[in-house]
């Protein structure tokens, strides 16, 4: 397919992000945060037990500082040249798109209809794009909002064509109003799509609720007596692409697909729906590439599928051992952006060393490689090699590996051998289709050890351990704008159990067959499993919390936590150096100071809630008394979430942002640690102060505690700001008194036990 003259420019480069400065600064605090560890070493035996429990955490902090100086060491990103394409490449290979759903309430249809949108009407031949959308919430709303999205993608998609228009999520590209011009044919198009766009989220708002229309048409009878945990396979060709004339060529295929479930029987969330969404795409069109959005990242770059092909397709050796693609996730409705920096730093640094880690959307895969297939299975060229086609291509193996439906078996053969399918038409396939969504399909087959791989609620991250353990390598490609935009849950309740579910995935990770922490033959690089390492950190919970206490301690205890006298100083240029690099960080991706302080803020939150809480589910789970589930996150529009229009690029702080981000607080246990935490500090400050009024010696000489920990007091009253807030607030943005009183109870216990010391 590709052109093989190596004189033409690249399709894609590496670009290095390596930086000397960055290095040492990063250096500078490791050697800070080992002399600190060093001081406390050599003052051991003059000081009292928490002396050692401070040693511990920043012991922890130093080697988690360790790990993050080796990711970053020597950061780097693809560059794709997509407007090179069309010389080097004649003949586009298919790609299937995939957008998982499940629940019509926290995920409205309508969100869901604007990011197929997006993606039906991306720049690549329509012929060879199909988006298969997985419900798991077997919702009739979200089949009957796809079917009038179908329609509606008959005239979008010609126009966005023929306009180039930049967003193609029609929600987005409606907000803002039409610019003055002298093309009335626009003028009048662009009405007329917004007339239509009203319609269609009339229709589907209309739908909402009223079920009534369910009865009247049969297309909906296989919705009848379903319940999300208690159906039948549905799989629904809403569109098919057959090319022949006119605007409709250019609408690529849709598949709406439901799988079966049974109460009884384990589902594997959103892992299960994207096995079953790899196998039906394998039946019906079995592109050899796939990419995977959630179903509110809609594509914002329209050339996306072309930058991701620029990196498959490039003439090298090691564009045949590239896995997968990676873009970064953002977010329209961020206002804390935390997630989006870390993205920045971290992922270029993984994706410097082997590639960046798969995080569940936005990301193009090779089919070969999720059927289980190691890059020492390929030759140079690319083709199977004799031991690999003796492994995957013997009967025997591929039933006991795929599964017994035989033509998923052919397609999978098709698959390995680079060959595509013969054309047939998907309304052909239906029924072949329902057979690999049974709920017994998977049984005694290797599905959830080849696909996306079980027995982990981030099952993003434990899939792509398992590709980089293979050999593989990925990419990361970062473009200006972002690639995909999708929604982020409001602070508090919602974004918490958020990252509980992240940070427990994580942890199940640790203990799988995958973890990072065996198998040392692997195929994978030091560095890259230290970074998985990494990701894994979030059981630093622990010391987060001691960490936030001690200040507290040392001051109702009056015994001394941070150093005296002028080595003071390490911990001081520490902190200092350590807000000034973090906050350079922020500001140079265009962000403010505010938007720093809150992630900041956020961050010892999350620390010390949702991770210290995914610690809990993990114990239970080894205990074998409850199961981890996956809640998935609430999605919002702009509109239902502003009522106002706001631009899609990140890192305003308008007011109206930052008012959302008020922090919501609900009765669950999530805020009782960060409220004793607060209570905690406010209670040491208070006690100080008194104790200041007392004496005359406020530097509380000699070995007791004094400003430094009242300093230390003060910052973490500071980070966990919104608590003091809620303290003061009323409805959802004030504490509950059932989390206050809980929490004044432990602080009181703690008061009398620092104390009492
Ligand atoms: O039983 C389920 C649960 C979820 N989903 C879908 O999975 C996607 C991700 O769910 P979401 O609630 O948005 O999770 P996030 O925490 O926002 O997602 C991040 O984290 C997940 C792992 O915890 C990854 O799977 C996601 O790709 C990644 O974006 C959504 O499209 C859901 O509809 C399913 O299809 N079936
Ligand atoms: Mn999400």
């Amino acid at each position: 397919m590709a052109d093989s003259s190596s004189s033409l420019l690249p399709l894609c480069e590496r670009i290095s992000h390596k930086s000397y400065i960055l290095r040492i600064v990063d250096l500078t605090i490791l050697v800070l945060l080992f002399s600190l560890l060093w001081y406390r070493i050599l003052h051991m035996c003059e000081n009292n037990t928490i002396w050692l429990v401070a040693f511990l955490c920043e012991s922890c902090f130093s080697f988690m500082w360790l790990i993050i100086t080796c990711i970053k060491w020597s950061p780097a990103e693809d560059k794709p040249y997509p407007n090179r394409l069309d010389e080097r490449v004649h003949d586009l290979p298919s790609v299937d798109m995939f957008v998982p759903t499940a629940d019509p309430v926290r995920e409205p249809p309508i969100i869901v209809v604007n990011t197929v949108l997006s993606l039906l009407a991306v720049n690549y031949p329509a012929n060879k794009l199909a988006c298969y959308v997985s419900d798991d919430g077997c919702s009739p709303l979200t089949y009957f909002s796809l079917k009038e999205a179908s329609k509606f993608a008959k005239i979008w998609v010609p126009f966005c064509k023929k306009y180039n228009v930049r967003v193609r999520a029609p929600f987005r590209y409606f907000l803002n109003p039409l610019v003055a011009t002298d093309d009335s044919v626009f003028s009048t198009d662009w009405k007329m799509m917004k007339r239509e766009y009203v319609k269609l989220c009339r229709k589907v708002e209309d739908a909402t609720g009223d079920s009534h229309w369910l009865d009247a048409d049969d297309d909906f009878e296989a919705f009848s007596n379903t319940k999300p945990n208690d159906q039948s396979t549905i799989v629904k060709v809403v569109w098919e692409n057959k090319g022949g004339i006119g605007d409709e060529k250019e609408v690529p295929h849709l598949v709406y697909i439901s799988r079966e479930k049974r109460p009884n029987y384990l589902h594997h969330y959103k892992t299960g729906a994207m096995n079953f969404l790899l196998r039906v795409s394998g039946l019906m069109t079995n592109a050899p590439y796939m990419l995977n959005v959630d179903c509110d990242m809609y594509a914002n770059e329209p050339d996306v599928v072309r930058q991701a092909m620029c990196v498959f397709l490039q003439n090298s050796k090691n564009s045949n051992h590239c896995a997968f693609v990676q873009f970064p996730q953002n977010f329209y409705d961020s206002y804390t952006n935390e997630l989006v920096v870390l993205q920045h730093y971290m992922k270029r640094g993984v994706a410097g060393i082997q590639g960046p880690i798969y995080i569940g959307s936005g990301c193009f895969h090779t089919r070969r490689v999720m059927y289980g297939l190691s890059s020492d299975d390929l030759e140079d060229d690319g083709s199977l090699s004799s031991v690999a086609t003796r492994e995957f291509l013997s009967e025997d193996s591929l039933a006991r590996k795929y599964g017994s439906s035989k033509e998923l078996v052919k397609s999978v053969v098709g698959a390995l051998q680079r060959k595509s399918n013969p054309q047939k038409s998907l309304a052909n396939l239906v029924e072949a289709a329902q057979e690999v969504g049974h709920c017994h399909y998977e049984y005694q087959t290797s599905w959830g050890n080849l696909g996306w791989l079980y027995d982990s609620v981030a099952e993003d991250t434990n899939t792509s351990i398992g590709i980089h353990l293979r050999g593989w390598t990925s990419s990361f490609i970062s473009p200006d704008p972002p690639a995909f935009l999708g929604s982020t849950p409001s602070v508090g309740t919602e974004a918490i159990v958020q990252h509980r579910r992240w940070a427990t995935g994580s942890i199940e990770v640790l203990f799988n067959k995958q973890s990072p922490l065996i198998g040392f033959r692997r195929k994978i690089k030091f560095r890259q499993r230290l970074a998985y390492f990494w990701v894994l950190m979030c059981i630093r919970s622990i010391p987060e919390l001691v960490y936030c206490l001690l200040p507290a301690y040392c001051l109702l205890n009056n015994s001394a936590l941070f150093p005296k006298g002028p080595c003071l100083g390490i911990i001081v240029t520490l902190v200092g150096m350590h807000c000034l690099y973090t906050l350079w960080q922020f500001m140079i991706l265009g962000f403010s100071v505010k938007s720093w302080y809150v992630s900041q803020s956020l961050w010892r939150i999350i620390a010390t809630s949702s991770w210290l809480f995914s610690i809990q589910d993990i114990i239970l789970k080894l205990l074998g008394i409850s199961k981890i589930g996956f809640i998935v996150a609430k999605k919002n529009m702009p509109e239902t979430r502003s009522g106002y229009e706001s631009k899609p690029s990140q890192g305003e702080d308008d007011g109206l942002k930052l008012e959302l981000g008020k922090f919501e607080f609900d009765s669950s246990c999530h805020f009782i640690p960060g409220t004793f935490i607060m209570l905690v500090n406010l209670a040491a400050l208070a006690g100080f102060l008194v104790r200041l009024q007392r004496s005359s010696c406020s530097h509380g000489g000699g070995g007791g505690s004094g400003l430094a920990e009242a300093c230390g007091c003060i910052s973490v009253v500071m980070l966990f700001f919104p608590f003091l807030k809620g303290l003061f607030e009323h409805g959802k943005y004030g504490i509950p008194l059932s989390t206050l009183s809980k929490a004044a109870f432990l602080t009181v216990l703690f008061v009398v036990f620092s104390v009492g010391k």
